[in-house]
């Protein structure tokens, strides 16, 4: 299992942003990974490497906390720890160690070691500051658990796995084109897994990745949050589950649903022992991978957008009114006043890394002239199944024909991409949703400068890198409000 360690992030100077609708959000500057103060980042490694003695340079006060979040996305994990600032004292991320089990992948272990593996890793000196934990995880992976045990009844659904045998009976329970009406909901997988003849109905309790991770470390079986809750039919709006699914027999396995980064409890005694945590450490709830890219890259106003380009395309655009059709894969999360309109196609970074590594994608992508379209018209999947902004769990993969030069191959796989991005966003102006005006990148292709001019290109809109891409920033804002309210 590898730990990389990305470089510490620089700190800018402390941005007072202008006044947002989004409350919270605006409410921590904004740093970024520009002109890094390296004097400012220096003393904030000494400081979190040493006690917290308080230091007027880097803002650390004494006895001043950290926020710590982590990412739980589709090849691997991260966490980033943050103080009320913003300003990153720790990162790092980790592969999944892969364990076989029979035919299949045994992903719960793989999380599960993951998550303590990264624990571990956060330097001592800072994990003792850290007042508050909160975890993203990718969206409706499902686990169906023990409601005494927390035990695993069964093998997790993934984000993207179908189950279309139970999308009959979803359609005939829920409204019309209802965000559950895709064969990747989290409904079909519970219908689905409810159906089976061995299914053990009794004891059964339904988590999402980052429900279930976040009760190893708090230990209150059955929270969930209202983001990770929508793809199993919660209702954000009204903050209930709707009768239609209520009056459903398996309704009795469905978690208690509480706002994202709201503290459920302190940290389990044996967390806080085996890694030496504060006792008045809180676990926060979490959301899912692109909520959390969207609130890491401080996006305020009605009309911004975030596209993560991970092994996946998630779009999140910020919208005054609520979409949703599962006609073409369109759903709306909630933020708090607002709601974030868009889907993930299964398109992204998956593909890539299929055909090349990460040091290919940086040779190939310097060979590009962005500003040049090319000819070649691709729908990159990994494997058959769309979900945005085409819902089709058979469609092919086009990827075909090749040419012999592999940085034209690469530019037609990218400006396809990019097309399809171009697709989403339109839909979504279709569909009614504010107009987007600007698109900030977050996730693994965010790096990519030619991508982004591609992008910028074929969208005819401003595109740019976020000024934090990773997920795990967003997670550590939601236990810094998690921590702020627990204040109250
Ligand atoms: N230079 C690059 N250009 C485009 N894509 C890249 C580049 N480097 C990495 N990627 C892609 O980024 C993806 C990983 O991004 P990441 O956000 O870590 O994904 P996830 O969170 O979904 O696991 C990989 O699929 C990889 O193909
Ligand atoms: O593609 C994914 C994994 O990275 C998830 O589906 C992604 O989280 C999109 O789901 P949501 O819009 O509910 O966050």
């Amino acid at each position: 299992m590898r730990t990389q360690k990305i470089n510490m992030l620089g700190t800018t100077t402390i941005n007072r942003p202008a006044s947002s609708a989004l409350h919270f959000w605006s409410s921590v500057p904004k740093f970024g990974t520009g002109l890094c103060n390296t004097k400012r980042l220096a003393r904030a490694r000494i400081m979190s490497l040493g006690t917290s003695r308080g230091d007027p340079e880097v803002g650390l006060e004494v006895g001043e906390r950290l926020y710590l979040g982590m990412d739980f996305g589709t090849s691997g994990a991260r966490f980033a720890v943050i103080d009320r600032r913003g300003i990153i004292h720790a990162e790092a991320k980790k592969e999944y160690p892969l364990y076989l089990s029979g035919e299949t992948y045994d992903w719960v272990s793989s999380w599960k070691v993951t998550l303590f593996s990264l624990l571990e890793d956060i330097p001592l000196h800072i994990r003792k500051l850290i007042a508050s934990i909160s975890i993203d995880g990718t969206s409706a992976t499902t686990i169906i658990v023990d409601s005494k045990t927390g035990e695993p009844l069964w093998r997790p659904f993934l984000y993207n796995e179908s189950c279309s045998d139970a999308l009959p009976i979803v359609k005939s329970i829920a409204p019309v084109n209802h965000t559950v009406c895709s064969g990747s909901s989290t409904l079909c997988k519970l219908v689905s897994w409810w159906n089976r003849v061995d299914s053990n109905k009794k004891c059964a309790l339904l988590l999402h990745q980052a429900d279930w991770l976040l009760w190893l470390l708090h230990g209150k079986l059955g929270v969930s949050d209202y983001n990770n809750a929508l793809k199993v039919g919660y209702d954000p709006e009204v903050d209930s589950y709707p009768q239609w699914l209520l009056s459903q027999q398996y309704s009795q396995v469905l978690p208690s649903v509480i706002a994202p980064g709201t503290s459920i409890g302190f940290l389990k005694e044996e967390v806080i022992t085996r890694f030496d945590f504060q006792k008045d450490c809180v676990v926060c709830t979490g959301t899912t991978d692109s909520i959390a890219a969207f609130l890491a890259a401080r996006a305020t106003q009605p009309g911004k957008a975030v596209t993560s380009l991970g092994s996946t395309l998630a779009i999140k655009l910020l919208s005054t009114s609520r979409i949703e059709d599962a006609r073409f894969g369109v759903y709306s999360h909630r933020l708090d006043d607002k709601w974030l309109v868009g889907g993930a196609s299964n398109t992204g970074g998956a593909v890539l890394r299929q055909l090349f590594t990460d040091e290919q994608l940086e040779k190939l992508s310097e060979q590009i002239n962005p500003l040049q379209a090319s000819p070649l018209d691709y729908y990159p999947l990994p494997k058959a199944g769309e979900r945005f902004p085409v819902a089709d769990p058979n469609m092919a993969p086009r990827l075909h024909p090749r040419p012999g030069n592999d940085a034209e191959y690469l530019h037609g796989i990218l400006e396809s991409i990019a097309r399809i991005e171009a697709n989403a966003y339109g839909l979504l102006k279709d569909l009614g949703a504010t107009q987007v005006d600007e698109v900030f990148t977050a996730g693994g292709g965010a790096k990519n400068e030619k991508w982004t001019k591609i992008r910028e290109r074929v969208l005819g809109l401003p595109v740019s890198r976020a000024v934090q891409t990773e997920a795990a920033y967003g997670a550590a804002l939601l236990a810094l409000r998690g921590a702020q309210q627990n204040i109250q």
